[in-house]
């Protein structure tokens, strides 16, 4: 099934092969910080990652991502609000054409021009594939990136966007620990969710940090000079990759700092 972020193929449009767009617990939503209960059982985020484990950089056509060695337990996110060990799989972005929107989730009604997402699997499960058909299946932790100072930790990963500009392009990325694109405080907000993108499988413990991480205008002209389009296709901006807010239908979300 192809499926974008236009007019003909975007977030409005997947319903129709993908019918749990319209599910009970859809991401991303906005995270209204006052109905957001602050839960004394929550533990602390535990990200331990092995910067060796990261491998290539890819171009797939709706955002870039890079992608982690998970046959070992040796990058994973424990505690939070999840049981057992989770494995980093990937990390991708979504952005705007403006500096006004870019963001999945939104606070208070207020979107960022871009958010990462730290995506990872449940080792109760064989494979990612296998994880993401399970409600409890993956943990993603978001991280609103918010205009600002140029972010040296983001340069390596932008300085890569080089040479996959289009889509299917890949190249090696190796020795990077993405825990240096996180924030200070791990705070976070955290509800069940879905994936934001199809196949939108409803297994997703989403965990969105309170805390941003700066990202300059000039880097984000970076992230808006890939493109959506394939070598030799008509030059398409990969830009507005993110899906709408989904409505929260009677779940909850938690808080884990007073
Ligand atoms: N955007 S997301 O983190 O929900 C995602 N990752 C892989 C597929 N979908
Ligand atoms: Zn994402």
């Amino acid at each position: 099934h192809c499926w974008g972020y236009g007019p003909s193929d975007g977030p409005d449009k997947w319903c129709k092969h993908f019918p749990i767009a319209n599910g009970p617990r859809q991401s991303p939503i906005n995270i209204i910080s006052g109905q957001a209960s602050y839960d004394s059982a929550l533990e602390p985020l535990k990200l331990n990652y092995d910067p060796s484990n990261s491998t290539d950089i890819l171009n797939n056509g709706h955002s870039f991502q890079v992608g982690f060695v998970d046959d070992t337990d040796s990058s994973t996110l424990t505690g939070g609000p999840i049981t057992g060990t989770y494995r980093l799989k990937q990390f991708h972005f979504h952005w705007g054409a403006s500096d006004y929107r870019g963001s999945e989730h939104s606070v208070n009604g207020i979107k960022f021009p871009c958010e990462l997402h730290l995506v990872h699997w449940n080792t109760k499960y064989l494979s990612f594939g296998e994880a993401a058909s399970h409600p409890d299946g993956l943990a993603v932790v978001g991280v609103f990136l918010k205009i600002g100072a140029a972010n040296p930790r983001l340069q390596k990963v932008l300085d890569a966007l080089e040479a996959i500009k289009s889509k299917g392009k890949q190249t090696t990325f190796s020795n990077f620990d993405p825990k240096t694109l996180l924030p200070d405080s791990l705070d976070y907000w955290t509800y069940n969710g879905s994936l934001t993108i199809p196949p939108l499988l409803e297994s997703v413990t989403w965990i969105v940090l309170k805390e941003s991480v700066s990202v300059s205008i000039t880097q984000m002209g970076k992230f808006r000079s890939l493109k959506f389009s394939g070598d030799g296709e008509a030059h398409c901006c990969m830009q507005d990759n993110y899906r709408p807010t989904q409505p929260l239908k009677g779940r909850k979300v938690r808080r884990s700092f007073k």
